[in-house]
């Protein structure tokens, strides 16, 4: 039972407890001191298997060298298991913010996690969950998924937690693994090793399923998307980015899904929407796809929205994607934070089908010179009431802190590089382009010339058959469901208040304002109308568009307008315009 020296590999000398080592009979000891020199694992292994002889040390002791052995053993199986699930599995990778990611994870959510009986783990999220792919509320409505229980604003939801699922989808196995950015998983093979543009990791999932055909899991993407599609019908993915990357995601596109827009929430001439939404509807179809391929034509179309604030051009473009059940991106030049390169990244991550906004293009410095210009700031609308986070400035310019003004910001994209990252050779095809403009008078020609704008279409300010309508939904609907109110009651207050509020006066975000204000009493909506008139008409600023010059179409242009007078065919011109 003395201790023996040994030379170890390095050439020091240890002393080692060997005794308990060997099994007598079994092997020469020398052997096995020989084995457990050279590897320690054997050694650790062998120590083991000597304690846990019956009736041989302390039980404490085979506890501790069940400890070391599992420290030992566990590395080695991780590696086995990774190499058997690289020799035998084939796998995909996703950026867990990519909308794919986002479909996965809500069918291994409303499938696997919510379902499952034996499910001992799951990340609950509350609040804001669109992150996660869950709608979250739109106007303060619930949204009802078919298929699945109404979903309340203040429900709670299940996702996967960061870690690994195993499911079956039919007879299929399949392995579900959801990794950190900077924790991850210890498995190399379930890490989904995804890093951003700049080369920082990413959170992502990784999908697993054994044979060697990536087919069986481009089928389950595929499925997971039609799930969305059936059960998620009610919901528009929604991508912004204001020129930086998004903290959270790292992506260039920062995404949220909200409850679809309804076209018939946006009140406007009914044949101008229809109008653009058969132009839309056509764009997308298979014959037009086929035209553009057969004249080599790229395949792109835009749309100039022009019209003062608060008239439902970016409403309407939410509710366009919806009704087209594609994704919608705005972009917002006017942070000044954008620049030529970063636009043309943004456009290059589009996917192939989708609406893509650049809000206020006119004021983002883009105007008739050429370059970057600095931005003025844009003048400011009135309000009924001051935002309460607005700090009035002093005469001298500064704020009511003592700070001085901001310093006009320095726009960052050029015409040239807008052109270039919206229809150059290297943009991406298939986006429908829309450009929201309060004044589009000063916008370069290059930028509205046809074939990047096909269709201008001018959202004015309310007209009778609009603000009937606003009223019948803003107030009649409530006032019917729960104030006793009949239709034919509704029908009438809505003609007398279309007929009180002066045609082309108030744009709808206004009317919209004071109407909510009147929470679905029509008694109260009635009594207030006149002094809400007048107090609004004078403050109702006057809007460029309406000083402007009205923009004239260059040839082969059509335009329409959303509140008044008859319409210019535009949908013929555009079919004429594409066939000759
Ligand atoms: N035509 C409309 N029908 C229904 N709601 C409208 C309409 N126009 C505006 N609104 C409401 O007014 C608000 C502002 O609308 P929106 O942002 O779409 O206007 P906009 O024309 O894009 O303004 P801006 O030029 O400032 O971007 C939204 O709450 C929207 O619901």
């Amino acid at each position: 039972m003395a201790p023996k020296a040994v030379k170890a590999s390095h050439g020091q000398q240890v002393e080692l407890y060997r005794e308990p080592l060997t099994t007598p009979g079994l092997v020469p000891t020398h052997l096995k001191r020989a084995t457990a020199d050279a590897n320690p694992i054997i050694e650790v292994i062998q120590r083991f298997l000597a304690h846990a002889q019956p009736g041989t040390g302390a039980t404490i002791e085979k506890f501790v060298a069940l400890v070391a052995l599992y420290k030992v053993v566990s590395p080695v199986w991780r590696f086995v298991n990774d190499l058997c699930l690289r020799s035998f599995t084939s796998r995909i990778s996703i950026s867990e913010h990519d909308p794919v990611a986002q479909e996965i994870i809500q069918w291994v959510s409303a499938e696997i996690v919510s379902k499952s009986l034996l499910s001992t783990s799951a990340t609950v999220v509350t609040g804001d969950m669109s992150l996660y792919g869950v709608p979250d509320m739109y106007s303060g409505m619930d949204v009802e998924l078919r298929g699945q229980p109404k979903r309340h604003s203040d429900d709670v939801s299940c996702i996967p937690p960061v870690g690994k699922k195993i499911f079956w989808v039919g007879y299929r196995p399949f392995l579900f693994a959801r990794t950190g950015s900077v924790t991850g998983t210890k498995s190399p093979l379930e890490r989904g090793g995804v890093v951003d543009y700049q080369g920082t990791p990413q959170n992502s999932i990784v999908i697993l399923t054994p044979g060697w055909s990536l087919r069986p899991l481009m089928d389950f993407i595929k499925h997971c998307h039609e799930y969305k599609l059936i059960n998620m019908d009610g919901s528009t993915n929604i991508s912004f980015s204001s020129g930086k990357v998004d903290p959270y995601s790292g992506h260039l596109w920062s995404t949220v899904v909200k409850a679809r827009r309804r076209l018939d929430t946006i009140d406007m001439d009914p044949a101008s929407k229809a109008e653009l939404v058969s132009d839309a509807e056509y764009y997308y179809s298979e014959e037009s796809k086929k035209f553009f391929a057969d004249c080599g034509i790229p395949y792109r179309r835009g749309y100039l929205f022009y019209g003062p604030p608060g008239t439902g051009k970016t409403s309407f473009s939410a509710a366009l994607a919806g009704q087209l059940n594609c994704d919608l991106y705005l972009i917002n030049l006017a942070t000044g934070e954008v620049s030529d390169g970063h636009l043309h990244r943004l456009f290059l991550a589009l996917p192939r089908k989708c609406i893509v906004v650049i809000e206020d293009i006119d004021s983002c410095g883009i105007g008739r010179e050429q370059g970057p210009a600095t931005i003025e700031p844009k003048k400011p609308r009135k309000p009924s009431a001051p935002a309460p986070l607005e700090l009035p400035n002093t005469p001298n310019g500064a704020n009511l802190l003592g700070q001085p003004p901001a310093p006009p910001k320095r726009n960052m994209v050029t015409l040239s590089g807008l052109l270039n990252a919206i229809d150059g050779n290297a943009s991406a095809e298939g986006r429908l382009l829309i450009m929201t403009s309060n004044n589009p008078d000063i916008l370069d020609e290059a930028l509205t010339r046809p074939g990047r704008i096909d269709l201008k279409v001018c959202f004015g300010k309310m007209m009778p058959n609009a603000m009937h309508d606003i009223f019948k939904r803003l107030i009649g609907r409530a006032a019917i469901a729960s104030k006793g109110y009949t239709e034919q009651q509704i029908e009438e207050f809505a003609l007398t208040f279309s007929a009180k509020v002066p045609p082309n006066t108030f744009t709808p975000a206004q009317v919209q304002n004071f109407l909510q204000n009147c929470r679905g009493d029509p008694i109260k909506a009635m009594q207030g109308v006149d002094a809400w008139i007048e107090e609004t008409r004078d403050q109702s600023p006057e809007e460029a568009v309406k000083e402007s010059v009205p923009l004239v179409p260059p040839p082969g242009v059509a335009e329409v307008s959303t509140q008044r007078g008859p319409l210019p065919n535009a949908l013929a011109s555009l079919v004429s315009g594409l066939q000759g």
